[in-house]
């Protein structure tokens, strides 16, 4: 669905955000922990921008500073042109109809004591949309689009399995006619078929819709399936950001090759690569230099001292970033 030249609906320029850190009065001193240090990232209208890396790496923040669910601590987010923070409280009221998340857990973010009609029309009638009877059609609507029957309006969330409950989170987040939704997670808690039914419903719903999905998740796999773009983040930091496909047949960044390394494939190429060894360190002392490095097969000298800008080479659609030493940003010919 990506459209190279369609206008940025998200921009988020150097976003920090730190946890904690510094000194209590019966505790010493504690760096903070540095779960996203300096992202910038664009969103355009109508694509799928996955968000990719191990658990850990700042993905769910980063999420979340962009629905400014959490405030930075520094960095900034446009949305549609608007600087979110300069936004009075009606304003952000107003924004928080045209972004919508959608979690790993839908049972956990329902009411058990309300039934799915309840569910759907709850964010109508906090945003003040419609009255009661187009509320209810509304409902009905969003349930036929995400494949369900309307005699399910009279249930209760525990009465459906994990699949048919997370279709009823989309629909939820559907019915205040987002511009953007952020999936964290959304599929991970699914049986893999189960998983490729919602997969292939959040794609049917984008080009019916032509709304733009912050896809987060932590399997390469599903998020090169669902994207148009990849962002490969690795303890707070963009390591890569490149076209999905590019991202599964010429990963660029060593983290992205070892990720990719790590999913099973039939294709030889991908087995030759070394797979991710060891465990992320912790974010309140990332390594110096690459961040990367400890863990990196292909490290040189140098790579534990400076850290690597993100070098982007080509423009819109074929646009690739790399934050590595080793990136050549020649373009090949
Ligand atoms: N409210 C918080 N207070 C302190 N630390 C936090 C808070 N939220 C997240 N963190 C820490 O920030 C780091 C990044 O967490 P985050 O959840 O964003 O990563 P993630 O990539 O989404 O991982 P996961 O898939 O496990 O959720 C982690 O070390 C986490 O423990």
């Amino acid at each position: 669905m990506i459209v190279p030249e369609a206008a940025p609906l998200v921009e988020a320029d150097g976003l920090v955000k730190h946890f904690g850190g510094g000194k209590g009065p019966f505790t010493p001193h504690r760096p903070p922990v540095r779960a996203v240090d300096g992202v910038s990232l664009t969103i355009r209208r109508g694509e799928t921008l996955g968000l990719v890396g191990e658990s850990g790496s700042g993905k769910s923040t980063l999420g979340r500073l962009i629905l400014r669910l959490i405030e930075p601590t520094s960095g900034s987010v446009t949305f549609d042109g608007q600087d979110i923070a300069q936004l009075t409280k009606r304003e952000l009221t107003q924004l928080r109809k045209r972004m919508q998340l959608v979690f790993q857990d839908p049972f956990s973010s329902f009411n058990p004591r309300m039934t799915i009609a309840q569910v759907l029309t709850e964010p109508m009638v906090v945003h003040g949309m419609g009255d009661r009877e187009s509320r209810t059609r509304r409902a009905k609507e969003l349930l036929d689009l995400v494949g369900l029957p309307s005699f399910a309006m009279e249930r209760y969330p525990h009465q459906f399995s994990g699949g048919q409950a997370q279709r009823i989170g989309i629909a939820r987040a559907l019915a205040t006619d987002p511009d953007l939704i952020v999936c964290d997670e959304a599929v991970s808690a699914l049986d893999v078929s189960v998983q490729a039914q919602v997969l292939n419903l959040l794609k049917e719903v984008q080009r019916e819709l032509g709304l733009s999905y912050l896809f987060i998740a932590h399997d390469l796999n599903v998020v090169r399936y669902i994207s148009d773009r990849v962002c490969v983040m690795y303890l707070g930091k963009l390591a890569e950001v490149a076209p999905a496909d590019d991202i599964s047949e010429r990963p660029q960044h060593p983290y992205s090759q070892a990720l990719m390394a790590s999913i099973p494939s039939p294709d030889a190429h991908h087995q030759l690569r070394t797979p991710l060894a060891g465990e992320i360190p912790s974010p309140r002392r990332p390594p110096s230099g690459c961040r990367f490095h400890p863990r990196c097969a292909q490290s040189v000298d140098g790579c534990d001292r400076d850290e690597p800008e993100l070098l982007t080479i080509g423009h819109d659609g074929d646009a690739r970033s790399v934050a590595c030493h080793l990136f050549d940003p020649t373009p090949a010919r």
